[in-house]
């Protein structure tokens, strides 16, 4: 019986050593390396499924934190799962909760057994493990899971990094041994170990010892410096397998897309396009583009000449400027729109460079238009 979750690969770049590839899942296939729209609370802010089809979205992320407060993954799985609840039929990953856990809940007591703390919205009591993110990860029957893990803030001390990520390889440990749909469910482990060298090796070593079908690198963009960022996944990418995924976890700017693919990621997901559509901020072929700003209530032109998207092609920039000031609703909706559209076909354009042996040229060029150049 074949996995749930498996990696074709496709070809590897010859100028750049990135990979094309194909992420096979119980809803369907993703052409990598992919762009992941964020669907924290069963919904991509704005976008209906079928815009997010539209657009070529291949795969969205959903959090078991947020569905575990709210409504509960209980309703979720009397729905019939997350994909019936939202009426997504494509693929979803859903990320653990450990991370939320950390980021956004206040009064936390992390013991070996889990993690105790009060929901952010209305201060009960809670409790999260590894069996117990698993539990709800089956209730929400996304196609890819994430182990439960601890994300330690940056900058973190090299003694704490340590004990974390070893406590985290040991709640990867239960994840796998508390999987109960390993047939139509791909469990992914997450890598730690913060900025040090030693300890991301021992943490892809642990984690790569037990076979899971994925593997993510977490504990990145957590405010490090890019170069940093791309300091580590340069020895870090290398010790996972080359016949799985690999994901890294919260990337999602442009350049460090493409860097990222040059290195040998696959997946990534990062809330910013639609966070900053929210506030007016767009990125176009251009650059970034504050479309709220008063140079542009006179501009009747499209918001970035090179796009085809539906924004794009039916509405301005002033039209956009006049939303967004009066806070339409429909102002968000149409730059998110847009800003999704630009992720996608960002990554459209990597793995053609990838199928062309050019993806470092396609770097070079895009940087250059997009205003990239002290990279
Ligand atoms: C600050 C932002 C969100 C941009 O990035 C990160 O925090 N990056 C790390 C990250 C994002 N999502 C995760 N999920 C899990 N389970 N573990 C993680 O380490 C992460």
């Amino acid at each position: 019986m074949t996995a749930a979750v498996y990696y074709e690969h496709i070809k590897t770049c010859k100028q750049s050593g990135a990979r094309l590839g194909r992420v096979h899942t119980p809803h369907g296939v993703i052409e990598t390396p992919t762009f992941m729209p964020v669907g924290t609370q069963a919904t991509v802010k704005t976008m209906s499924p079928e815009e997010l089809k539209a657009m070529n979205a291949q795969i969205i992320l959903s959090n078991t934190y947020h569905l575990f407060l709210r409504p509960g993954h209980d309703i979720v799985r009397e729905a019939g799962g997350l994909h019936k609840f939202m009426n997504w039929d494509r693929p979803i990953l859903t990320d653990s909760g450990g991370f939320q856990v950390f980021s956004l809940s206040e009064m936390r007591k992390i013991t070996e057994e889990g993690v105790h703390f009060r929901s952010h919205l209305n201060g009960d009591k809670l409790y999260l493990s590894p069996e117990v993110a698993m539990e709800i990860q089956n209730s929400l029957g996304s196609d890819i899971m994430m182990a439960f893990d601890e994300c330690p803030p940056y900058p973190a001390e090299y003694d704490y990094v340590k004990k974390s990520l070893e406590r985290t390889t040991r709640w990867a440990e239960r994840c796998l041994n508390s999987h109960a749909r390993p047939h139509d469910q791909g469990l992914f482990a997450i890598v730690q170990g913060g900025m040090y060298e030693d300890l991301r090796k021992q943490s892809a070593r642990d984690l790569t010892s037990m076979d899971f079908p994925g593997y993510a690198i977490g504990g990145l963009s957590v405010g490090e410096s890019k170069q940093l960022m791309y300091e580590v996944l340069d020895y870090t990418v290398p010790l996972l397998p080359d016949n799985k995924p690999r994901y890294l976890m919260g990337v999602g700017s442009p350049d460090a897309l493409i860097e990222g693919s040059i290195r040998g990621v696959d997946m990534f997901d990062c809330v910013l396009p639609t966070r900053i559509a929210r506030n007016g901020t767009t990125m176009t072929s251009q650059g970034r583009l504050v479309v709220r700003n008063a140079q542009y209530a006179r501009d009747f032109g499209p918001l970035d000449p090179a796009c085809d998207c539906y924004t794009c092609r039916n509405y301005s920039r002033a039209y956009l400027r006049h939303l967004i000031k009066a806070d339409e609703t429909f102002g968000l909706r149409l730059t998110t729109y847009h800003n999704l559209h630009f992720l996608i076909n960002l990554m459209k354009q990597v793995r053609q460079s990838i199928m062309e042996d050019r993806l470092l040229d396609f770097r070079d060029e895009f940087f250059e238009q997009y205003g990239l150049h002290d990279n």
